[in-house]
């Protein structure tokens, strides 16, 4: 994967991942916030609960206990009682009838309050004396039960006026008449006082602990989800039903084994607040014994290890899903956002890539451009408005032998160019700076002393109308002005020899005859045949005979001065141009040469075995007269005389003066 690739998917990431984190950054306080006053509804709510709850039991109790206590004090039922007692004379006054209506209005009070289920009189021998409801068969009278080794007897038979026994929550499964439903009951037993302060007995009423506790359940009835819990201090339920999610539980189970996390929680503190179980528990601690709500009651007795109760109110608590369920508009909002910020995110992703590769494909370019000014085959610089280098580029510097810090702003080009070309340079530079464009051929001249022939272009950069600076292309003609020479010279020179050919020798024969003119000095002219030249070729091949005017140039050459200038100006003919030179002179050049030449061997290889060649020339001479306008004349006289010398037999020098 390339760099750019990897890059770009890392960026996609974070433009995914960004939004996302943000989102939920500002999602999470704002959810944290609906959470906490959703708790704190859910807190106040539970303790109105438990409150309501709380109330409702502790009223129904409360009634119930004030009932026991007023049946107690009725004088219908303590007449009674002392009138059972058999220590005692019998009450003469008490009839049948009033047995009938005590009997009459007790039932009339059970049966129509479903709270109780049974009452009983009880005498102090712990003998049932009556009983309500009445049995069909038995009558109100008594039925035969001993109630003296029960709780409830034993506890109200020691207790002072007003005091009650209340017993453990239990079934009603004591004396009770066969058929009757087996349900939770508690009973409540008080003592019995005569008028007289005596004691008669007891009374005993059965509470209907469910409908007690229905009070409980129908206050939760306020928020469908809130159940109500109610266990004694041992952790056994107190409830006839379970509630979810103790739906195992039933009246006297063992609640602290079937919910041990809430037992523990509950356990712990007698009142407050715990989370068990995703339910918010609100528990307080509830002492039936001391419930003094518009109460009668003495001094109320139970057994210890029952009380105190513990009441509590179970709510759902809220989840983060159920909250965000219920937030559906926030739930679109957000997400609408989170879509927007991740759509926005792959833009800013794509273009940044973009922008990247621009940016890239820019600084390539601009690279490019830069490599290619500093490195282009031509110079470059740029001159201010007094001619100092501004710029420059890396060509031009290797071309003079300058590093850059040593130019720029240093020094003006014109110091650079030589003397004799400067003009030329000032002004084409005037040109520029008036706006033209100005072009100069000049010679630079580089750190080393060399010169280097240049073509200078330039325009001006003009900006508001004001100069600011120049920026010329430097061409460099050395290599074309020595091509130039080369040709130049090519053009004036015999291919074979290398000395000059009849070309070069007219047109500089005009030159040194004027100048000869002006100098008035003698200048003269020889012309050079070989002898024999023919034989050489037909004897020898032609390339021998090429070697040996290549030899026989070598020869002349190095018997002439440097102003002198030999030409071949035929296949083997020769002239020589001899400026400032007398016709007596230039006859002891051509004696010279003549000499030279026929002294001089030439080795020749042929057929594989080295050879020796002689050969003689005959001469020519003439002096060039100033009058003379060009060579034609001055080199048919020289001729004139090369023939004589051929005619009088080769290999001498013959003069021909005009
Ligand atoms: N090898 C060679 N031979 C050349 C060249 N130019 C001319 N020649 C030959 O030079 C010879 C000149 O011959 P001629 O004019 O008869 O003169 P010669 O043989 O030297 O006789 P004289 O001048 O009378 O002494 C000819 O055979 C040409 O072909 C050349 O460049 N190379």
């Amino acid at each position: 994967m390339s760099v750019s690739l990897r890059r770009l998917y890392i960026r996609l990431l974070l433009a995914i991942c960004i939004p996302l984190i943000l989102v939920s950054a500002t999602l999470l306080p704002v959810l944290h916030v609906h959470m906490e006053s959703r708790l704190d509804s859910l807190y106040t709510e539970a303790d109105a609960l438990l409150k309501v709850g709380q109330e409702a039991l502790t009223r129904d109790i409360n009634e119930s206990l004030n009932y026991a206590l007023a049946i107690a004090e009725m004088p219908a039922l303590r007449r009674y009682l002392t009138g059972q007692d058999e220590t005692l004379i019998v009450d003469q006054h008490y009839s049948l009838s009033d047995l009938s209506q005590l009997s009459t209005f007790l039932n009339t009070l059970i049966n129509h309050n479903p709270r109780y289920t049974k009452l009983v009189l009880i005498d102090n021998q712990g003998r049932e004396v009556l009983r309500a409801p009445t049995s069909n068969e038995t009558g109100p009278r008594v039925t035969g039960n001993y109630h003296a080794y029960t709780d409830y007897f034993g506890e109200a038979s020691s207790l002072l006026p007003r005091d009650l026994y209340i017993s453990p929550p239990g079934r009603n499964l004591q004396f009770e008449l066969l058929g009757n439903d087996v349900i939770p009951v508690v009973n409540v037993s008080t003592p019995v006082f005569d008028a007289m302060g005596v004691r008669r007995g007891v009374v005993l009423l059965s509470l209907n602990w469910g409908y007690l506790t229905n009070a409980l359940r129908q206050a939760m009835l306020l928020d469908p989800n809130a159940n109500a819990i109610l266990i004694d201090a041992q952790g056994r339920w107190l409830l006839d039903e379970g509630i979810p999610p103790l739906d195992d539980a039933s009246f006297g189970g063992d609640f602290a084994s079937l919910a041990p996390h809430y037992w523990q929680a509950i356990q712990q503190r007698n009142a407050g607040h715990a989370s068990v179980d995703n339910h918010l528990l609100r528990f307080q601690t509830e002492d039936i014994r001391t419930l003094r709500y518009r109460s009668l009651a003495g001094t109320i007795f139970s057994e210890n290890d029952y009380h105190p109760w513990k009441l509590g109110v179970t709510l759902p608590q809220p989840s983060w899903r159920s909250l965000i369920e219920e937030e559906t508009t926030v739930l679109w909002f957000l997400l609408l956002t989170y879509s927007v910020a991740v759509a926005f995110g792959i833009f800013w992703a794509l273009s940044s890539q973009r922008q990247r590769q621009l940016r890239k494909a820019a600084q390539r370019h601009a690279h490019e451009v830069s490599d290619l000014y500093e490195n282009a085959p031509c110079g470059y610089h740029s001159l201010d408005s007094t001619g100092r280098i501004i710029k420059m580029n890396r060509t031009e510097l290797a071309w003079l032998g300058y590093a850059e810090e040593e130019v720029i702003g240093h020094i003006t080009y014109r110091e650079l160019i030589t003397p004799e070309t400067r003009d030329r340079f000032d002004k084409a530079f005037e040109n520029v700076k008036n706006n033209h464009p100005g072009s100069a051929e000049c010679s630079l001249l580089t750190r080393d002393g060399e010169q280097r022939h240049v073509m200078i272009k330039a325009s001006a950069f003009y900006r508001n109308g004001q100069f600011v600076h120049s920026r010329a292309t430097v061409f460099d003609l050395t290599e074309r002005k020595k091509l130039e020479e080369k040709l130049r010279a090519q053009a004036m020179s015999d291919p074979l020899t290398g000395v000059f050919n009849r070309r070069y020798l007219q047109a500089q024969a005009t030159t040194e005859i004027s100048r000869a003119r002006r100098q008035h000095h003698p200048i003269a002219l020889i012309a050079i045949d070989i002898d024999h030249f023919k034989r050489i070729n037909d004897t020898y091949g032609h390339d021998v005979g090429d070697d040996v005017l290549k030899s026989f140039t070598r020869v002349v050459n190095e018997l002439l001065r440097q102003e002198d200038l030999l030409c071949r100006v035929g296949g083997e003919e020769f002239a020589i141009l001899l400026p400032n030179t007398s016709l007596a002179q230039a006859e002891q050049v051509a004696e010279r040469i003549r000499s030279k030449a026929a002294a001089t061997p030439i080795n020749i290889s042929e057929e594989h075995s080295e050879k020796v060649l002689w050969l003689t020339v005959s001469l020519g001479i003439t002096a060039i007269l100033t009058t003379e306008k060009a060579l034609k004349p001055a080199l048919k006289r020289a001729d004139i005389g090369l023939y004589q010398a051929k005619e009088n037999g080769r290999n001498q020098v013959v003069v021909n003066t005009v």
